[in-house]
């Protein structure tokens, strides 16, 4: 079983991600994570901290020279940050009284909806919304792009999988319904749109929304798409509801903030469909290996990857912070005010669409470790090599 972890705050010294479970030999440096962060820093509509900010990343153990070694891995994310908020997010108690007096210091008393601010204060007992957004941010979407980095590395290697992401809409504006789907070998191009998005009108189209957005003082959400090529057909299970790879994924993908909805292939436009339209017929092609003739499923059946294309969306809100702020209370006085705002992003569906990709490769990293076993990845590949070899003839 893959196992992973997170600590952090948005303002600390650091974020700090542990993946526990992994087989040795995969190969892996901290240039690939280095990579994988500065994906995850790219986007039109993203605010100030993203350009002065950098992603120290620093492997702390499970790895030596290039290769997992089987122990947890263990990645350090520095916040470059850091040294403005020493005093604020000190860990240890501040004795001088000047320094709590500074004006960062202040106590956050004017929650943000759409934030975890209000609920966060009731629930831990703070009178400060400090401690919740700082932990609530996505700031900590870092550790898991580092860790589903280390996952997606040993999909390839042991399986031959790829994943790659891209974003479907921002606001108001989509993708054509019939447009190109994007392969892992087009990560690059899309690396290089500055909304990530794999048709160039569209994303003309959503630059140009993200950019009235900004003038109006407000923000947007949108819909990212991961796709996974070269799955073997049978990971996940239909025997018990928590091993369905359907459900797995989308917890996954729902964990990650401001996600609200998720999609299995043609998910929610399925259902508008009759069932003669909705599922993929079963025929033998020229060579007489089972194929199937649409994959409006998204590769999975009865939460098994059923050897198609895995294809699944989510569906990200607006930014919570919105520049022209909004109602709330303050909670130190009761009176009516407006919402605290400092800086934010105006969209920042790019890089959700990365973050995404990392927790699908973690799902599937432990679906494929949940069918194969293997405490090396040469012997997860013999082992599925073993399985897909003894699928007979008719079946295959
Ligand atoms: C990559 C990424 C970047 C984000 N950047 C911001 C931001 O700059 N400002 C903001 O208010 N919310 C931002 N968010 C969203 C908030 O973290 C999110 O709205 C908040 O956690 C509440 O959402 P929830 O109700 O789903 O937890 C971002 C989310 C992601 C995934
Ligand atoms: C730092 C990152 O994202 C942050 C996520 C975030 C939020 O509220 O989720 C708010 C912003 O932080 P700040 O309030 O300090 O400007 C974003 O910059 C990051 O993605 O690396």
């Amino acid at each position: 079983m893959l196992r992973w972890l997170t600590s952090g705050e948005s303002h600390g010294p650091a974020l700090v991600g542990i993946l526990e479970g992994l087989p040795a030999d995969v190969e892996v440096q901290s240039s690939d994570i280095q990579e994988a962060l500065a994906r995850r820093r790219l986007g039109y509509g993203r605010g100030a901290r993203m350009k002065f900010e950098q992603d120290e990343v620093r492997l702390l153990g499970g790895v030596r020279h290039g290769r997992t070694q089987g122990g947890p891995v263990a990645i350090e994310i520095g916040n470059t940050e850091w040294p403005k908020w020493v005093d604020v997010m000190s860990s240890d108690p501040v004795e001088d009284p000047d320094v709590l007096l500074r004006a960062r210091n202040a106590p956050l008393t004017r929650p943000r909806p759409g934030h975890a601010d209000l609920v966060g204060m009731r629930k831990y007992a703070f009178d400060d919304a400090r401690p919740v957004l700082e932990r609530a941010s996505a700031r900590e979407t870092a550790t898991r792009v580092a860790l589903g980095t280390v996952a997606a590395r040993f999909l390839e290697q042991a399986a031959g999988v790829r994943l790659v992401s891209h974003v479907v809409s921002i606001g108001p504006v989509f993708a054509p319904e019939d447009a190109a789907i994007p392969t892992p070998d087009d990560t690059a191009a899309l690396d290089a749109d500055p909304v990530r998005c794999f048709d160039a009108a569209t994303s003309a189209a959503m630059v140009a929304e993200i950019d009235q957005c900004h003038k109006d003082g407000d923000t947007l959400g949108g819909v990212v798409e991961v796709l996974a090529y070269g799955l073997p057909s049978g990971l996940g299970s239909y025997v018990h509801s928590d091993r369905r790879l359907d459900g797995l994924l989308a917890a996954a993908l729902m964990g990650i903030q401001a996600i609200k909805g998720v999609e299995v292939g043609d998910g929610f436009r399925t259902a508008a469909r009759r069932g003669s339209q909705a599922h993929d017929e079963i025929e033998r092609d020229g060579s007489g290996r089972i194929v199937r003739r649409t994959n409006r499923a998204g590769g999975l059946e009865g939460g098994m990857t059923n050897g198609e294309i895995l294809r699944v969306r989510a569906a990200m809100k607006p930014i919570s912070t919105v520049p022209r702020a909004l109602d709330t209370v303050d909670t130190a006085t009761g009176e009516a005010t407006k919402a605290q705002h400092q800086r934010s992003d105006v969209c920042a569906v790019p890089p959700a669409a990365v973050v995404a990709e990392a927790m699908v490769a973690l799902v599937l990293a432990d679906a494929l470790l949940a069918k194969t076993g293997g405490d090396s990845v040469g012997e997860v590949r013999r082992n599925l090599e073993a399985y897909v070899a003894s699928i007979p003839d008719l079946l295959a």
